[in-house]
């Protein structure tokens, strides 16, 4: 498979994608020895984009039950309210904040501005919402979400009959001229450098008046079941999206059924804390984890004990036991890229070399993460070498030092794994954690300070 695009660009780790607030600096907490926790967490990311989206051009309303509530999600609570979409808190039984009431516009109104803030799922899965509204919609993200990727969704909506206008750059800002309808048909797009362009399109298509017959002709596709998960969300609201072929789904025009919808905790937001059991050897419990999920996240009970680590479960708790000595890996993580952060941290700390490939598409994601964990753990001391599509890991010493972040959550979580067993790691901007889990800092002090010494 050809994976030259993503070869390397000429990478500046603290050049424009750099923290609001570089200086501030999060001492990342030393884990005295192994210990004992069980850790709660808050709603899927994914699941709850999807299901907003989805409630927003349902039938009817639809109740969201312990959604994520995290600068992403807000960032799509806000798009859909913008595009004319009732959004209501409703007191829940989540810890973590309300349920959602979401009642769909009687008609779906532009003459708006999106702020996508970080979030790809913002970004790539509501343009096409914009284009069955009536009226101009503007959407643009942060400095350092401006260079993502966004020309493929920008193609697919004017082969769907869809006016956008942009600078020629396919990333944003952009304005999606929506004219309450769009015609929808059969299309090909490269979803090579991300799975949400398929999700997105797959969301919206059977609102579209001739529905979607969708190709995807790159050579590579990454992500593979946060499709899956799309395809699993509309088949639970009653539409149907049918694969004749590898990388071809159809859907046919209909309605989008209302559905109350219990989201389930973020499993990839759980790597981190499972992570914090592998590199000190200690034993992590995280509740509410689900019998049967879509999320990516659930193949953490396949990855850790590749590491050497035990997984155990009993009813909704997923129990990880870290090994004595961890092992290097040879790992394609094509599927799960959204993981690799957490991997990395892991390999770095292991007792032999490791490989983890098939994830060049996240050179696209919030940074280069590629050359940001490159870069970070070198910094510390390490031996990380960017490979076209992946990064060999041959463990090193590490010393303390400052841990960039990159404004990427994942790099700094990343980093606090790493802080665990590694003492005066300093960890920039912790408050990027926002994005996805807003309690970061304090649920991994509470695992720390909480959990029993085992
Ligand atoms: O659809 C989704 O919710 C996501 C799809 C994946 O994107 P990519 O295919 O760009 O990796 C994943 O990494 C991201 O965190 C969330
Ligand atoms: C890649 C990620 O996010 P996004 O949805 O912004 O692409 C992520 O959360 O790891």
């Amino acid at each position: 498979m050809l994976i030259s695009k993503y070869s390397a660009p000429d990478f500046d780790p603290y050049g424009d994608n750099r923290a609001d607030e570089p200086n501030t600096l999060w001492p990342a907490l030393v884990a005295a020895g192994p210990f004992t926790a069980s850790v709660s967490l808050p709603g899927s990311k994914s699941l709850t984009a999807r299901e907003l989206v989805l409630s927003a051009l349902a039938d009817g309303p639809s109740l969201l039950r312990a959604p994520l509530h995290s600068r992403d999600t807000t960032n799509m609570v806000e798009a859909l309210r913008a595009l004319g979409v009732s959004i209501v808190e409703k007191p829940g039984a989540s810890e973590f904040g309300a349920d959602l009431l979401i009642t769909p516009a009687d008609e779906l109104l532009g003459s708006t501005t999106i702020e996508c803030g970080q979030a790809g799922t913002v970004m790539r899965f509501v343009p096409p919402v914009a284009g069955l509204a009536l009226g101009p919609t503007m959407f643009d993200a942060d400095d350092s979400a401006r260079g993502r990727p966004m020309g493929t969704i920008i193609a697919a909506l004017r082969a769907l009959g869809v006016d956008v206008n942009d600078d020629g750059r396919g990333a944003l800002p952009f304005t999606v001229h929506g004219t309450g309808s769009v015609a929808g048909g059969a299309i090909e797009i490269d979803a090579s450098s991300s799975s949400q362009f398929v999700s997105a399109l797959l969301l919206s298509a059977s609102r579209f008046e001739e529905g979607l017959d969708l190709t995807h002709s790159g050579e590579r596709l990454p992500s593979l079941p946060h499709i899956e998960m799309t395809i699993a969300a509309l088949a639970e609201r009653g539409v149907t999206v049918e694969s004749p072929a590898i990388g071809r789904w159809i859907v046919n025009p209909g309605s989008i059924g209302a559905r109350d919808v219990d989201i389930e905790p973020d499993l990839s937001n759980a790597a981190p804390f499972l992570a914090a059991a592998v590199v000190t050897g200690g034993t992590v419990t995280i509740t509410g984890w689900p019998a049967a999920t879509t999320q990516v996240g659930a193949d953490l009970a396949d990855l850790l004990p590749l590491f050497g680590a035990t997984v155990t479960r009993e009813g909704d708790r997923l129990t990880v036991t870290g090994p004595e000595r961890i092992q290097g890996v040879q790992l394609d993580l094509t599927t799960g890229g959204e993981l690799a952060p957490a991997i990395v941290a892991i390999a770095a700390l292991a007792d032999g070399p490791s490989e983890i490939t098939g994830i060049g598409h996240i050179r696209h994601h919030e940074t280069d993460r590629l050359a940001a964990l490159a870069a970070e753990l070198n910094g510390l001391g390490g031996s990380v070498t960017e490979l076209e599509d992946g990064l060999r890991i041959e463990p090193r010493p590490l010393h303390g030092g400052v841990w960039r972040s990159y404004e990427d959550h994942r790099m700094a979580t990343a980093g606090a794994i790493v802080g665990l067993v590694v003492p005066g790691v300093e960890i920039e901007n912790i408050a990027t954690t926002a994005k996805t889990l807003p309690q970061f800092p304090q649920l991994w002090t509470r695992m720390l300070t909480e959990g029993t010494a085992a």
